[in-house]
């Protein structure tokens, strides 16, 4: 399995970019919200802009959609400057937020409203549409109108009216936002295998890290409109490179401290760690799965933790601990009724391997 995830990868990056994104840049007034983003998307790539309310997201997939101007910078898809063309000529589909579909429409004719307007005949239009409602599992409410529809059903008409037109570059803006949590995750499934039968290159929004992580080919965290980093999932997660996207991907400790002469790190507040090779002031990432029992990790330094807190998660308990002086998240299981209480005391070892480290806080 991890072999065909680094080869889909491995061939992705072969393939040519479609969207460049050029040193943009967004004001409204004096409030920069975008100061500088660039970013390459290649052909089939599923790529999320991931971050808190805020943070440009959705101005970013605008700007590409059209919808926006930048202050500056250019955009490119396929290689042609698109930045002063208008939103209908640039050959992108949208799925907004909220679906936007006509209401006064039978799905049928939500779906063939830009096929029409581009003067398809209509053979081929009722082909498409055809095709379309059947690659979205929605060719038995054809002739129902939205209000007749749910709302994953909705946005799988929307999706079909995007792609119906055979765009270069999909966009969705938080496509899951409207939907209860169970069905989140089926029609991510859905969408994931649908967007990658078609290799339709995708930019999607979200402030939902599950989303971005299980979906995404490459992940671009934004902050305050500045891009924090670009990478796989699996980069971000295991190596984050701020401790904005340390904290804001999964939960984790952020140990502030010293890196002493290559080999030990010692945090401010007297725990030593392997350290990263580095000297000066650093901060130490641990995730909750590198916090073991110490029976469970022999050879390494037990370390006696008091039990603050303990959050049961069915599969796994989350153990607030503190050692020492530090703050430490844990994952773990325990046997029916051994689950420690606050108060109480375990010895834990941290996973060397595990150990992350991102620059200090300035
Ligand atoms: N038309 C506008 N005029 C002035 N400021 C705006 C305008 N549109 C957006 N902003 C501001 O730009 C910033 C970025 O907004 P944007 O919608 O891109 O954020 P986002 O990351 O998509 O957030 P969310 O997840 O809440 O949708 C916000 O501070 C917002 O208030």
């Amino acid at each position: 399995m991890h072999t065909l995830v680094q080869d889909a990868r491995a061939s992705s990056q072969r393939r040519e970019t479609i969207v460049s994104f050029r040193n943009l840049r967004k004001d409204y007034g004096a409030n920069t919200v975008v100061p500088d983003f660039s970013l390459e998307i290649r052909r089939g790539e599923l790529v999320c802009l991931l971050g808190p309310s805020g943070c440009g997201k959705t101005t970013t997939l605008r700007m590409l959609a059209g919808f926006i101007s930048p202050t500056s910078g250019e955009i490119l898809i396929e290689g042609q400057d698109v930045t002063r063309v208008p939103a209908y000529k640039r050959d992108v589909g949208i799925v907004f937020q909220n679906y936007a579909l006509f209401p006064h429409m039978t799905v049928t004719k939500n779906v063939e409203y830009g096929l029409v307007n581009i003067g398809m005949k209509r053979s081929e239009r009722v082909k498409r549409v055809g095709d379309m409602l059947r690659r979205v599992e929605l060719q038995h409410l054809a002739e129902r109108y939205p209000r007749e529809l749910s709302g994953g059903q909705q946005q799988r008409v929307a999706l079909a009216r995007a792609l119906a037109l055979q765009p270069k570059v999909l966009l969705l803006d938080e496509p899951f936002s409207n939907l209860d949590a169970q069905l989140r995750v089926r029609l991510r499934e859905d969408l994931h295998k649908l967007i990658c039968s078609l290799e339709m290159t995708t930019l999607f929004v979200t402030h939902d890290q599950d989303e971005a992580l299980t979906l995404a080919d490459r992940i671009v965290v934004m902050n305050k409109g500045a891009v924090e980093q670009v990478g796989s999932p699996e980069e971000i997660y295991d190596a984050p490179a701020t401790r904005f996207v340390a904290e804001f991907i999964g939960q984790c400790s952020l140990l502030e401290g010293q890196s002493l002469d290559g080999r030990e790190f010692r945090t401010d507040d007297g725990l030593s760690l392997p350290a990263c090779g580095q000297a000066g002031r650093i901060t130490a990432v641990i995730r909750p799965e590198n916090v073991k029992k110490a029976d469970e990790m022999p050879g390494l330094p037990a370390r006696r933790a008091v039990v603050e807190a303990s959050d049961y998660h069915g599969a796994l308990t989350r153990l607030h601990l503190r050692v020492g002086g530090s703050k430490l998240i844990m994952d773990t299981q325990f046997p029916v009724g051994q689950k420690p209480n606050p108060g109480e005391q375990i010895d834990i070892a941290i996973d060397p391997d595990g150990l992350r480290f991102v620059p200090p806080i300035q």
